[in-house]
């Protein structure tokens, strides 16, 4: 008999399987509207100065308010993309014990990973494995679902994602505190914003909230090309006042790992924030807030002592 190509989810993560009460009503998965990203044409970059500048006028504007838009004429060829989504589930398609003893791709330890090694209860486990060549995902469909998600809720932690997702769709983000499903076009590719450019761009730009739901029927194929800088490139907006401290890249990544361990989700830009203006802000308002009202309200507020 052939081995499957699925990972062992239930065996490697039965203690997070001991407690489970069967639920049927997920309100909060099942209450998601769909949407469609902004959609950008970027022939239009070729033709002359005006339709150039209205482009990145609109790129400009969807990192704003979406953090988040997808691309056509992005100069990669249909044929490229399905050649790329072929050879990724001929990869996945291996069996199990394969993929874990790859020695072959040059893919480097560690580069494979199933489900999430610092869940401690099911919520925090991601029903979906992946390579990190870029990063080549695949969400096995799900016998558990709605109890897992594919990938948790989170910011992606570089500069800039570039991803190109199946037609099954699972992909959603949160918009004006809503989460929304992203409506699949297999034609575009879909930019998204990341907590670096966030804290460059000094909050201009979004890194938005966004998660993978699992599916119980079909499996689901998606590339993502995370753009990061160096490790040792300072991240600092121009801006005055700036929202968050300066910080390296490396330092970034190592706090993130660290709060994953700790936390089993990353705490991410908030640890960056200029912490004295908070609570000169709270105190001079005495209005709780949330870390990200006050985040955005830290350009208009008075500076009343030295900032960190
Ligand atoms: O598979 C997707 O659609 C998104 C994956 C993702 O958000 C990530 O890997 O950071
Ligand atoms: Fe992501």
């Amino acid at each position: 008999m052939e081995e499957s190509p699925d990972p062992p989810f239930e065996q490697t993560y039965k203690n997070l399987f001991n407690n489970i009460t069967p639920q049927k009503n997920f309100p909060e998965l099942s209450a998601v509207e769909e949407c469609e990203l902004p959609l950008i044409d970027l022939s239009r970059l070729n033709l002359g100065e005006i339709e150039r500048r209205a482009c990145k006028k609109q790129i400009a504007m969807a990192s704003r308010e979406w953090g988040f838009f997808q691309v056509i004429n992005h100069g990669i060829s249909r044929e490229i993309l399905e050649k790329m989504r072929g050879e990724q589930v001929k990869l996945f398609k291996k069996p199990f014990h394969e993929k874990m003893n790859y020695k072959d791709l040059n893919f480097s330890a560690g580069s494979y990973r199933w489900g999430t090694p610092s869940a401690t209860c099911l919520k925090q486990l991601s029903w979906s494995e992946a390579f990190h060549v870029s990063l080549s995902d695949v969400y096995p469909h799900c016998p558990i679902y709605p109890q897992v998600f594919g990938i948790m809720p989170h910011t992606d932690s570089d500069f800039i994602t570039v991803l190109h997702q199946d037609h099954i769709g699972g992909l959603q983000l949160v918009k004006d505190g809503k989460w929304f499903a992203v409506k699949p076009n297999p034609e575009a590719l879909i930019i998204n914003i990341g907590d670096l450019f966030q804290a460059w761009s000094n909050n201009v730009y979004k890194s938005v909230e966004h998660r993978v739901v699992a599916n119980p029927l079909n499996e689901r194929f998606s590339t993502a090309y995370f753009f990061c800088p160096s490790y040792d490139t300072v991240i600092q907006s121009g801006d005055v006042p700036c929202v968050y401290r300066s910080f390296s890249f490396g330092e970034y990544r190592k706090q993130v790992q660290e709060d994953v361990k700790i936390f089993g989700h990353k705490i991410g830009l908030p640890r960056k924030v200029k912490t004295k203006m908070i609570i000169v802000g709270d105190l001079l308002t005495g209005e709780p807030r949330s870390w990200a009202k006050v985040v955005e309200n830290v350009g208009v507020w008075p500076i009343v002592g030295p900032t960190a």
